[in-house]
């Protein structure tokens, strides 16, 4: 949607069509948000919708098999949508690491950062966008993203770039990459900037694969437990590929804002994802929608824990069973936050609707059959919009 105000579209051309994002535009030392990042009033979070007193579930699953833990997960994805797990298993350093490779990745300077920017990546599996759709946004979201694409078929493809892989390689007489190996010569070579650029782009994949790899088992016993609470006995190949065939793991970055409450960092919206792992950084600034009549509960950080939502495909497979729940992003005044969302999202042909375990006993369908792909193309679409998407797939 182009802006008519003469300055905004300025700014439009320099965060979007230009590559800066919003963290160059940060960067050039604004003090007040531009109008292409204000909001109307009433799309804003208000203090007052915001309720102090309560939180979403925090579940301990140290022990995955105690039938209470399976109940705390089915009955939080029922009422909230939302819960915090801790004790999951993934290592805190892991989660430490790839949090400071959002941070490094968003500290290069522009000329390398715009390298990966949309359109000039050498490789679809990795993308760096800003807002949302911009295209169909007449406010702008106030965030930059570096976005991986991690089915197995892609992390094949990730030895191919970038090159400087191939080259540590050969300099370490090895024919095959390691990482390790790598991790050492990565600090040799920081002290020669001429390779900064490529062992630093190298070393958020490692952070990205590690953490993603990790975050794997968690993944599939969510997806255990959940499915188990809808009578599904057991995830076949093909379940798997439905449930989890593409995930997308994001670097998301909101630079500090002179004025959060002005702007969005995320729009309120649902996840399409069949779940979502979500790790944030301890700023805050996540809320989840409490009520209908637009209520906000902040999901407080905790250190080390991971936050678990149902997504729109989980919502249909369950026929409303489980809820993929609104949620929205405030920045910092004056702090760059970042998180690490994995969409555990299903494999782009994979057909889903209510599952038949689910209408056994002759309960109707909610929802048609919808291919992923086009679920997704008509999310990315439009801005934004809270739960409308889920209309694409509503009987
Ligand atoms: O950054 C966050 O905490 C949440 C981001 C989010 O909701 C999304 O990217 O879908
Ligand atoms: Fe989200």
């Amino acid at each position: 949607m182009a802006p008519t105000n003469p300055n905004s579209e300025k700014i439009l051309d320099f965060v979007v069509y230009k590559g800066n994002g919003i963290k160059g535009l940060v960067d050039t030392g604004i003090e007040t948000v531009p109008d292409l990042y204000i909001l109307p009033i009433e799309e804003r979070l208000l203090p007052n919708n915001i309720l102090p007193y309560d939180s979403i579930p925090v579940i301990d699953v140290s022990n995955w098999d105690d039938p209470k833990v399976k109940e705390s997960i089915c009955d939080a994805a029922g009422k909230w949508g939302f819960f915090q797990i801790i004790n999951h298993g993934v290592p805190l350093h892991v989660l430490d690491a790839v949090k400071e490779a959002a941070h490094r990745f968003f500290g290069l300077p522009y000329e390398e950062r715009n390298k990966y920017w949309a359109g000039n990546s050498p490789t679809d599996t990795v993308t760096l966008k800003t807002s949302f759709v911009p295209q169909a946004e007449a406010v702008l979201e106030w965030k930059d993203y570096l976005s991986f694409r991690c089915s197995p078929r892609d992390l094949e493809s990730f030895p191919l770039w970038p090159p400087v892989c191939r080259r540590f390689a050969d300099v370490m007489g090895d024919t095959t990459v390691d990482y390790r190996k790598y991790r050492l010569k990565k600090n040799l070579e920081l002290q020669n900037s001429t390779h900064i650029y490529n062992c630093l782009m190298t070393v958020y994949r490692d952070e990205v694969v590690e953490y993603m790899e990790n975050a794997k088992s968690v993944i599939r016993k969510l997806l255990e437990v959940l499915l188990e609470g809808l009578k599904v006995k057991q995830i076949d190949k093909a379940r798997e590929y439905t449930l989890m065939g593409s995930p997308i793991v994001n670097l998301m970055y909101y630079p500090h804002c002179p004025n959060p409450d002005f702007t969005a960092g995320v729009r309120p919206h649902s996840d399409i994802s069949t779940l979502t792992v979500l790790l944030q950084d301890d700023n805050g600034g996540l809320y989840v929608r409490a009520t209908e009549n637009d209520s906000w509960i902040h999901v407080l950080p905790i250190n080390g824990a991971l936050v678990i939502n149902i997504g729109d495909i989980l919502q249909i497979m369950s026929n409303d069973r489980y809820k993929s729940i609104e949620h929205r992003v405030v920045a910092k005044r004056s702090k760059d936050r970042v998180s690490v969302p994995i969409f555990v999202n299903p494999g782009p042909d994979a057909v889903f609707g209510p599952l038949p375990e689910v209408l056994e006993s002759g309960e109707q369908p909610l929802y048609k059959e919808v291919v992923f792909s086009d679920y997704f193309k008509y999310f990315f679409s439009k801005k934004h919009d809270g739960k409308k998407s889920m209309d694409f797939a509503r009987i």
